[in-house]
């Protein structure tokens, strides 16, 4: 009888993304896989990938369970405090319910662990009454991961919630944390964003301060990063938590599959377009700045014409990926002069496969909001960044690539097209662009050897398998 793994990831694209492809490893060793999607996302996979997309193999089905939200068929990313508050609430019976009947089923094994998403921790309630082993997937960095350790921390230092509005500006946020073990040279700013409130009940911080504890109950803590990148960081944690499994990046790791129908399950909530890739042939070596905020980030009207301008004015090529709900408020209408502008060295593009583009060797720069797949996936490929960090741990990430990682640049503040114009410029043509590339370069061959038989993820990842996958 096959062991059983159920992973289930927080219902949105940058944590669907590692967790299925966790769950195709562990199916390529051998595992029986339930993958657990919301309603919600289940239907959109459907949507944007044909009904196929989850439809599963003989040892690898997919089962969806509600969010708690109102149902709904639009295809954009959900509100992200509704959304936690809703499955803090209302996530536990669906799970334990769906847990109990796979376990009741004739058709696959008993359930033998569970992979949980860390932002899920009512699942560790299910795992603990049915007495079955359960680790927590982060999908953030391993920096970002442990500023959410710290929240607790702000509140009994008096630093979290802000007194008032005018903390936002005063210089307040620039307070340098010289307690964070692990980290140096950190200052408010830096911490994931969702402190900026004077909201003591604040939903995001509370619902961060409540997953890292719970992650003290699961047997591992995994995180999609490898020890070299965050050595510091990692042996701080690894004083808190006794058992944490880099096994990043896991994309690399992903390229063991062998089963081509392992292979062509994708997690994709929107409909990749390839029209990009073919532009991309057309176009000369690192002669690309390709541009995406992710799923999640919205822009106001304003700054989405403050980054094409600025795009426009830096007289580069460039990918630009406008998401259909990218822009707040009425869709993204982008002036004629614009398009006119650019023509012949611009493609804008509504979703696109990003690993494949960050592969193209005509991308030499990535003007990313810093979310943490995107930027491993960048780090994974040696691909330079322009930050431009949304919410959430993106702070912290953006603080990382530019300072420690020395491979980033920073738009401060508010988006303004010359400041955007300049830093691309900096990044396409200058010489701080090509230091830039290079030691992006160099933390791609660290990764490389990270991910290979040898290596510490790769070694981590049987680790994670033998010792809490498998042993019960
Ligand atoms: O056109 C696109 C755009 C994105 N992606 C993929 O979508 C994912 C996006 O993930 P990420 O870069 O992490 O951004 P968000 O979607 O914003 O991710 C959320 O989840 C991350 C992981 O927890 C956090 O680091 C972020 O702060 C949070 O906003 C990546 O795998 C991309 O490859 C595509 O394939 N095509």
């Amino acid at each position: 009888m096959k062991p059983h793994a159920v992973l289930i990831p927080y219902p949105a694209q940058g944590h669907i993304a590692p967790l299925l492809k966790l769950a195709k490893i562990l199916h390529s060793k051998g595992f029986y896989i339930t993958f657990v999607n919301t309603e919600f996302n289940h239907n959109r996979l459907v949507r944007a990938r044909g009904p196929e997309s989850v439809k599963g193999l003989a040892d690898f089905q997919f089962r969806a369970i509600p969010d708690g939200l109102p149902p709904s068929d639009k295809d954009a990313t959900q509100d992200i405090p509704q959304l936690c508050d809703s499955l803090r609430k209302n996530g536990f019976p669906p799970f334990l319910e769906l847990v109990e009947k796979l376990n009741s089923s004739p058709d696959c094994p008993n359930v033998s662990c569970i992979v949980s998403d860390g932002a899920m921790s009512f699942t560790l309630d299910a795992a603990e009454r049915l007495n079955i082993p359960e680790v927590v997937f982060f999908t953030t960095s391993a920096c970002g991961f442990w500023c959410y350790c710290h929240y607790g921390e702000l509140v009994t230092r008096g630093l979290f919630p802000l007194k008032d509005e005018s903390q936002m500006t005063n210089g307040h946020l620039e307070s340098k944390l010289d307690w964070v073990p692990g980290m140096k040279n950190i200052r408010l700013r830096d911490f994931p964003s969702f402190i900026r409130t004077t909201d003591p009940d604040d939903i995001m911080v509370n619902y961060n301060i409540l997953q890292t504890a719970n992650a003290l109950r699961a047997k591992a803590v995994i995180i999609n990063t490898f020890d070299e990148l965050e050595k510091d960081v990692l042996d701080a944690i690894r004083q808190r938590f006794d058992q944490v499994c880099t096994i990043g990046p896991l994309q690399l790791l992903e390229h063991e599959i062998e089963n081509p129908d392992v292979k062509s399950i994708g997690s994709s909530l929107w409909k990749e377009d390839d029209a990009c890739i073919e532009w991309l042939n057309q176009k000369a070596p690192n002669s690309v700045l390709y541009v995406n905020f992710g799923s999640i980030t919205v822009l106001s009207p304003n700054q989405l014409l403050e980054f094409a301008w600025g795009l426009a004015n830096s007289n580069q090529n460039f990918l630009w990926i406008i998401r259909p709900d990218l822009v707040s408020g009425d869709s993204a209408v982008l002036p004629e002069e614009f398009s006119k502008e650019v023509e012949g060295r611009a493609m804008m593009v509504g979703w696109c496969s990003q690993e494949k583009v960050l592969a193209h060797p005509s991308v030499g720069g990535f003007l990313t909001h810093s979310g943490w797949n995107s930027t491993i996936e960048g780090i994974t490929e040696g691909v330079p960044m322009i930050c431009w960090p949304f919410f959430a741990e993106q702070q912290t990430n953006c603080r990382y690539a530019c300072r420690d990682w020395e491979m980033g640049l920073e738009i401060e503040g508010e988006v303004q097209r010359e400041k955007v114009a300049d830093l691309v410029k900096v990044m396409m043509e200058g010489e701080k662009g090509k230091e830039l590339r290079k030691k992006a370069l160099q933390w791609k061959d660290k990764a490389q050897a990270a991910a290979k038989p040898g290596g510490s993820s790769h070694h981590n990842l049987e680790f994670l398998i033998n010792e809490f996958l498998l042993k019960n």
